[in-house]
């Protein structure tokens, strides 16, 4: 994710040399640097600049230890700290970084080529030119929507955090069926990429709900009636189900997450 977060700030224009990565393999960490031109620098804590913003980007489990080292530093510095960890609550990170101003942000992979679909949740006493540097942080990768509030952040991971997966797996499957029906795969690769991404562009630049343009393509009688009365008898549980399953997950890592935080 830190990867993905990087190479969208840097494709968008933000100056590579005030990105700092801290990261403790040396070989990884440089290659950032080879490939963006950000800073490659130690995992250890360090004085950062003043008013920086810091990400958390490691994983939701290492928080306590990486938190409580730099503590001080991001105090010092007067930070604002960016967390992307799935399921860490507002809550955990105050406790383990008090006085250290805090934003959540769900994040997705596609930030890295500038389409990320982000949602961010910040405490109610967070002022507004806070909120602005982080907004102004994420929209550079993409879409980025503000919460009203924090337990809508386990179902915004289940809809954009996860979801890029969910598209790929539904590219699979399309492709595989596509080629069972007799398609080069290669081929069928192809145009169910550009489909889905010929459909999501019409859904984001058309004033018409998804339903409306469904119904534009669909034919009394044709070959797409035939298609969605298929997809019509288990898509809408399984989506249901699925966004329930990675929600409900969430909250679970949350509530593991504050016992051991
Ligand atoms: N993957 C996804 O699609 C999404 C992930 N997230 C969140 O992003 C976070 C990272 O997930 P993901 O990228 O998948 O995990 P990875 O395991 O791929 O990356 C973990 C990162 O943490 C770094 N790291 C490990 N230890 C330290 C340390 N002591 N100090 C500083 N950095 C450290 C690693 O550096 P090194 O490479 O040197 O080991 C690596 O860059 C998680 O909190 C996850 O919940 C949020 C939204 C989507
Ligand atoms: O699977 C996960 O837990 C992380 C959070 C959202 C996407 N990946």
């Amino acid at each position: 994710m830190a990867r993905a977060l990087i190479a969208g700030l840097c494709n968008h224009g933000f100056p590579a040399q005030q990105i700092q990565v801290h990261a403790p393999h040396p070989q990884r960490r440089d290659a950032l640097a080879a490939e963006f031109g950000v800073q490659s620098l130690a995992a250890e804590p360090c004085p950062l600049p003043p008013e920086a913003i810091v990400v958390y980007a490691a994983k939701p489990k290492q928080m306590r230890a990486i938190l409580t080292a730099w503590a001080h530093e991001l105090r010092a510095a007067r930070v604002l700290l960016i967390s992307v960890a799935a399921g860490v609550r507002l809550s955990s990170l105050q406790a383990l970084v008090p006085e250290v101003d805090v934003v959540r942000v769900m994040p997705n992979t596609p930030t890295q080529i500038g389409a990320g679909a982000s949602t961010l949740y910040a405490p109610a006493e967070l002022d507004t030119a806070r909120r602005q540097q982080a907004e102004k942080l994420v929209q550079s990768t993409g879409l980025a929507e503000w919460l009203p509030d924090e337990e809508s952040m386990d179902m915004a991971t289940a809809l954009a955090g996860s979801g890029p997966a969910y598209v790929f797996l539904f590219l699979e499957a399309l492709e595989d069926a596509a080629v069972a029906g007799g398609l080069y795969r290669d081929q069928a690769r192809r145009l169910a990429i550009a489909t889905l991404r010929g459909a999501a562009e019409l859904a984001q630049q058309s004033d018409l709900a998804p339903a409306l343009l469904r119904h534009q393509v669909t034919s009394p009688g044709g070959t797409t009636a035939a298609g969605l009365s298929a997809w019509e008898e288990g898509l809408r549980p399984l989506a249901k189900r699925a966004l329930d399953a990675a929600s409900r997950r969430s909250q679970e890592l949350a509530a593991l997450l504050a016992e051991e935080l």
